[in-house]
């Protein structure tokens, strides 16, 4: 089959969370069964050009039709360790990815609205015909809109859209000036709650819900937050949207790209380990508590990685770091924060804990010290508002590093509680879950990690054994998208 992604990320070059390593994660599971896939991605400055490998022109003179005139855009070619990609260069005044950074930018609905209408017509004039094109997230949700009223009737009739959200929180809520500027034009009719309109915002268009409307397939990222986003509020007021397409929705749990995230092969931890020599893990703990000037006692030591955004709970994410602390525990966090509030809020806590030999606090993004925390911690917290599915657990768990999580979302398909969990048996449990939001609720999860790691050593270590021997890879996940492939392809 041949496959073409369109997103605003992909790892390791673009990379600002969990999309990225999805859609790297997945094109690289699909091309490794003999799929032809290919992926269009912007080309921003502050990407990782390291990444890239025979990087050249490959399309020179697109110009893409924007308000009343064109852009002129450049296409570039290179492979992203084996994945091939597209990445598309505006040459114009707006500087749409010159901007330093991936998002957050005042116009940002029109920068990857005029991205999507560029992947549109990168497509149609370099004579690019997939059977499937896969889109995610609200960047790309214009896709299948303009693909079945424009692109259509300009030879693209047989191509199908699955369109994948990964989060119900950012939808792409703008004016109605974007369907003029993409040449969509006729705001009246899209401006109707059977498409565009957004559901409580009546002069609003809303990106996402255009995909959800448009696309052949939509999925959130697992079984749960399928179900949530459908009868609970997880879907941030598209719940209505998802009844009415329901018999085109559902839920696909992400996968694990195990040659990356496995610290049998990982590059860049110093000692690999697996189930059969775990007690190597250990030289890892060391290394991190090196690396971060951490005192070296038998003490356990928790982390959280993570973007410290509302969504995943900072306020008890802040609140682990202080009963850590209270329970001679160690921790690591490494996060980075969007929200002036929450990052004004954690510098201030690195300062004051400066000079706390049990706890460090990394405020960045760094991809490679990320593994080694995974590697080096005992315990992993996720206490997430919403999850829809969650890859850090995942990736803690294939480092035997026992999760702590909330119960919703992916994190509730993925995390077996050890003494309550009913539906599996005592060897099959993997980590610790608690539901309500308070910080004592956390706390007691806590606690039952703590005690077992201080009176039990063995039955700890059993438990984080329980947890590596899991297969969270893209082995049946791409099953499930081949299914949904088929079952759209025209
Ligand atoms: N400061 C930092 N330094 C280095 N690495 C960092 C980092 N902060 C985060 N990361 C890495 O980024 C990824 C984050 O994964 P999450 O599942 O938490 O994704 P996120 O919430 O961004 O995305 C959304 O999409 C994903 C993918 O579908 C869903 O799993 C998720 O629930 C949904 O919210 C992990 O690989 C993590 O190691």
């Amino acid at each position: 089959m041949y496959i073409v992604q369109i997103a605003s990320e992909c790892a390791p070059v673009i990379k600002a969370g969990g999309l990225g390593d999805v859609v790297y994660g997945l094109s690289r599971e699909l091309d490794n069964r003999g799929h032809c896939v290919e992926l269009i991605l912007p080309m921003y400055d502050c990407m990782r050009y390291d990444h890239i490998w025979g990087m050249h022109e490959a399309y020179r003179d697109l110009w893409v039709p924007w308000y009343g005139g064109a852009i002129h855009c450049s296409v570039f070619y290179g492979t992203v360790h084996g994945v091939k990609c597209f990445f598309i260069q505006p040459h114009s005044g707006d500087n749409f990815f010159n901007r330093g950074h991936y998002y957050g930018a005042l116009d940002d609905h029109f920068r990857f609205a005029f991205f999507s209408k560029a992947a549109l017509e990168f497509l149609l004039k370099s004579n690019k015909r997939p059977d499937i094109i896969h889109c995610h997230d609200w960047q790309t949700g214009l896709i299948p809109v303009m693909l079945y009223e424009m692109y259509k009737f300009h030879g693209m009739d047989r191509q199908r859209v699955c369109y994948t959200i990964h989060n119900f929180k950012h939808q792409g809520i703008t004016g109605i000036d974007v369907l003029w500027a993409t040449g969509l034009n006729n705001d009246l009719y899209y401006l109707n709650y059977d498409r565009l309109q957004d559901n409580f915002n009546g002069s609003a268009i809303n990106l996402m819900k255009g995909g959800i409307v448009y696309a052949n397939y939509v999925n959130t990222v697992s079984p749960h937050h399928a179900w949530e986003a459908r009868f609970e509020n997880e879907g941030y007021g598209l719940g209505h949207t998802l009844e009415v397409h329901q018999q085109k929705f559902g839920g696909i749990l992400n996968g694990l790209d195990y040659s990356i995230w496995s610290p049998e092969v990982d590059r860049y931890i110093p000692t690999q380990y697996g189930v059969e020599d775990f007690e190597l893990k250990v030289q890892n703990k060391k290394a991190l508590r090196e690396r971060l000037l951490l005192r070296d006692e038998d003490k356990p030591l928790i982390a959280y990685i993570g973007r410290l955004d509302d969504q995943k709970g900072v306020h008890l994410v802040h609140h682990a770091m202080y009963y850590a602390m209270a329970r001679n525990a160690q921790f690591v966090l490494l996060g980075s924060a969007t929200a002036p509030d929450i990052n004004s809020w954690f510098w201030h806590e690195k300062q004051h804990l400066n000079h706390n030999p049990d706890v460090h606090l990394e405020l960045s993004f760094n991809e490679e010290l990320s593994h080694l925390i995974y590697a080096g911690a005992d315990m992993f917290v996720v206490p997430s508002n919403y999850e829809p599915c969650g890859l850090t657990q995942m990736i803690a768990l294939k480092y035997g590093t026992v999760p702590i999580v909330r119960g919703v979302g992916g994190l509730i398909n993925t995390v077996f509680d050890k003494d309550y969990d009913q539906f599996h048996r005592p060897e099959e449990r993997n980590g610790y879950v608690f539901f309500q939001t308070d910080s004592s609720a956390l706390e007691s999860a806590m606690h039952r990690a703590l005690e077992l790691w201080y009176t039990n050593r063995e039955g700890f270590y059993q438990l984080a054994k329980q947890g590596m021997r899991y297969d969270y890879s893209w082995n049946d996940p791409g099953d499930k998208y081949l299914e949904v492939y088929d079952f759209i392809k025209a």
